[in-house]
């Protein structure tokens, strides 16, 4: 477990070079970033139900995983997604049929009108909208899927990055998720010391992916 601190772009190669150099399948990485969130999601989460907003990217990817496994830990599970599954690629596509095949409750949304009602149910929402991919500001149904997930009065878990931060810098331009609890994968980013990130982040978990520590050590 790494509590360095690194860079998107340095987390970004950590991830390409445990798959091309050391051969862990990126579905395995997700596993791993998705079942050990999962197992935090639950220790934090009041009773009740948890929403999982997931984007395009592989962030979305992870939130399909953490479905399953909290569905397994008794949890009950809602996932709202920006797009159809037939939009996503490679392993988030992979895991969100997946999740599919297992009846877990999946609506897109597309309707900015209605995202308040398909939110209200929520105990707890979490985002798994854009990672370490993302390109603040926000755009379209990004934007207002963290805007109404933001005036929810339930508790709210970022997946690896508060979505509309910019996790090197911690600038978070309106509108960014507030996070109570962010859970991130492989190190916290740098931009997580900066005072601009302490009120979106909340209290930081690191989930390890399950890198080799050889791996940890060569970067940074
Ligand atoms: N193998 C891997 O690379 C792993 C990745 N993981 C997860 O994957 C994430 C990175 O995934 P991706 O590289 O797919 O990136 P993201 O999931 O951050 O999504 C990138 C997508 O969002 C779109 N986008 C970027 N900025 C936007 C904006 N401002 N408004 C609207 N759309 C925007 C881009 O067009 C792109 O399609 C990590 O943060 C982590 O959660 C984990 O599953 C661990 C393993
Ligand atoms: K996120």
């Amino acid at each position: 477990m790494n509590s360095k601190s690194l860079s998107c772009e340095q987390v970004r190669r950590v991830d390409q070079i445990a798959i091309d150099e050391y051969g862990i399948p990126g579905i395995v990485l997700m596993e791993n970033a998705g079942r050990g969130a999962a197992e935090k999601i639950h220790g934090v989460a009041p009773p009740g139900l948890i929403t999982i907003l997931c984007g395009k990217g592989n962030n979305g990817g992870d939130g399909y995983v953490i479905a399953r496994h909290l569905e397994l830990l008794g949890r009950s599970i809602q996932i709202v997604s920006t797009c159809e599954i037939s939009d996503l690629s490679g392993d988030a596509k992979t895991n969100a049929e997946i999740a599919a095949r297992s009846d877990i409750p999946i609506q897109k949304v597309d309707e900015s009108s209605r995202l308040q009602l398909i939110l209200d149910p929520a105990a707890t929402i979490v985002d798994g909208l854009l990672g370490t991919g993302s390109k603040p500001p926000l755009r379209g149904m990004y934007a207002d899927l963290v805007r109404a997930a933001n005036n929810q009065p339930c508790m709210r878990i970022a997946l690896d990055i508060p979505t509309g931060m910019n996790a090197d810098t911690g600038e978070a331009i309106d509108p960014t998720f507030i996070a109570d609890h962010t859970i991130t994968f492989v190190a916290p980013k740098t931009g997580f010391a900066s005072p601009n990130a302490s009120k979106h982040i909340g209290q930081v978990h690191v989930v390890s992916i399950g890198v080799p520590s050889k791996l940890l050590r060569s970067i940074g």
